[in-house]
């Protein structure tokens, strides 16, 4: 009987999202479905054991497959299209771009629990997701809500580390030395130094992640206030979800600004394992450095124009072009004009291009979707809109950039921007907060799967020419 009411109600979904329900989806959504647990921790104590089989079965019976070859492109070329890592929380399709667990946006907008009904994802779903693979439902969302809120007080010393340094200093570096300072915490460094075994390391690295996370909008609200609004700060709401706490503890209580941080940091949790931030994680973790050093690793990368940073970039672009003809309301030649000088100039137009998709990114999609509800007539939306119809057949034109296409920073800040949240440099610590839910799942399953020290070849220059069989 369950089973049937779970597939009438998987038919209802994938009506809802206009694509018919295969056999394999069905059975994918019913294991989806059949989480119980109302704790989090409870659900991943019955999974893991599941999960260390599967790779156990993998490593025996498969561990000589070839998963592709390594050519010289891909060494010299930023290791592009090499298969070199395993994670769990998403994966990227280069033309349909992420599945958070197997799922899209639009799935995860209409099958995760929200603030309210047929409100965007909240964090704390996404979370849940990412872990256990699962669906969770609004009793679990909103426990999980409660225990984050739980673990959320920051030590006071974490606050003094944040001060030590100038006013001036970039947010990101305030945020990285913020989560540096509440490694002090660490219950993984602990139970290391305590000789815990190592079949247990994922248990404190859950309570590190879970604590990571759940500190992070506070350290980066502190920042905020601290910057830009003389340090005044607001306390945690003990009523809010995640995502809404984050914004009142900026300074924003508009509803839909909190319900455009709710889908923010959704969006910007995962991203596959290979980018700079989350890789860098994975990297660092596998040292067994503890989750908060590995994080903040991951922040540090996430700080750099090419990566993270490209949001701020993006406004700062996008103020430049206002500010060199006056007026957002510019034509198709001005733009057009404006993008050349850039790119004469030797920069990237931020916002575009991209590692791995190849066609638009279904982040920028999905922003698009909430500012055509909720902005329509912002003259900076607008201007976005306008951009994206010029600058691909441009890049398109110069023959060597393989994705003409907005990524994901190429829309945020025209949102944040809208609902009072102007302050450009300070968009990437946002971004950095999303992005632990997607780095600490991975990295407590690391943990749990005892997956090894990370530590690929590397050659000379003078091997590589010789295995080419190139003169030097
Ligand atoms: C959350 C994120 O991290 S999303 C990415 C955010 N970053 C940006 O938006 C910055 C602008 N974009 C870029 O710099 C790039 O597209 C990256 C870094 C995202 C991807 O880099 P790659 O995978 O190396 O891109 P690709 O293979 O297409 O690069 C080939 C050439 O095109 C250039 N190119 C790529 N994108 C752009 C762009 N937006 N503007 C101008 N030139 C570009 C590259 O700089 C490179 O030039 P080079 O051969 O002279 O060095
Ligand atoms: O996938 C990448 O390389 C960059 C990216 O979009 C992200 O990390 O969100």
């Amino acid at each position: 009987m369950a089973f049937f009411r779970s597939v009438s109600a998987f038919s209802r979904l994938r009506s809802r999202v206009g694509q018919q329900p295969s056999l394999a989806n069905s059975v994918r959504w019913l294991q989806m479905q059949s989480s119980t647990n109302t704790d989090l921790y409870s659900e991943m104590k019955e999974l893991v054991p599941e999960y260390q089989e599967r790779v156990k079965k993998l490593k025996k019976d498969h561990a000589n497959v070839d998963l592709g070859k390594t050519t010289l492109d891909m060494v010299l070329g930023g290791m592009r299209g090499m298969t070199a890592l395993v994670w769990l929380g998403s994966a990227v399709d280069p033309d349909e771009g992420i599945r958070f667990r197997g799922m899209t946006i639009p799935e995860c907008q209409k099958a995760l629990p929200g603030a309210f009904p047929g409100g965007e994802p909240l964090p704390e779903a996404i979370l849940w997701l990412l872990l256990t693979g699962k669906i969770p439902n609004k009793e679990q969302v909103d426990s999980l809500s409660q225990e984050l809120r739980r673990r959320a007080k920051i030590p006071e010393y974490a606050y003094k580390a944040i001060d030590a340094l100038p006013v001036s200093a970039h947010p990101m570096t305030q945020f990285s030395t913020g989560v540096m300072a509440l490694q002090v915490e660490s219950e993984f460094q602990k139970a290391y130094e305590g000789g815990v075994h190592k079949s247990r390391y994922w248990e404190p690295t859950y309570e590190d992640s879970l604590n990571l996370i759940a500190r992070l909008p506070g350290i980066a609200a502190y920042i905020y206030r601290r910057i830009y609004k003389d340090g005044k700060i607001i306390p945690l709401d003990d009523t809010l979800d995640y995502g809404a706490n984050y914004a009142h503890m900026l300074g924003f209580d508009d509803p839909e600004m909190l319900e455009f941080m709710r889908l923010y940091i959704s969006i910007h949790s995962d991203h596959e394992g290979g980018n700079v931030s989350s890789h860098t994680a994975h990297l660092v973790g596998s040292s067994l450095s503890d989750p908060y050093l590995a994080f903040a690793a991951a922040l540090n990368g996430l700080a750099g124009p090419l990566h993270g940073l490209a949001n701020q970039e993006v406004l700062r672009w996008i103020r430049n072009v206002v500010k060199e003809f006056g007026t957002p309301n510019i034509s198709t030649e001005q733009l057009s004009d404006y993008i050349h000088k850039t790119l004469n100039s030797g920069q990237v137009v931020p916002g575009y291009g991209h590692g791995v998709l190849r066609n638009t990114d279904p982040r920028y999609t999905c922003q698009r979707e909430f500012a055509l509800k909720h902005l329509p007539n912002d003259p900076l939306f607008q201007l976005v809109s306008k951009i994206k119809e010029v600058v691909p057949p441009i890049l398109t034109k110069l023959g060597k950039v393989k994705s003409p296409w907005p990524n994901v920073d190429a829309h945020s800040g025209v949102l944040l921007n809208y609902y009072g949240l102007t302050e450009e440099n300070y968009y990437t610590v946002l971004f950095g907060v999303a992005r632990s839910i997607g780095v600490g799942p991975q990295l407590i399953w690391d943990r749990a799967l005892g997956m090894p020290l990370e530590r690929p070849k590397s050659v000379t220059l003078e091997k590589l020419e010789k295995l080419a069989g190139a003169s030097s």
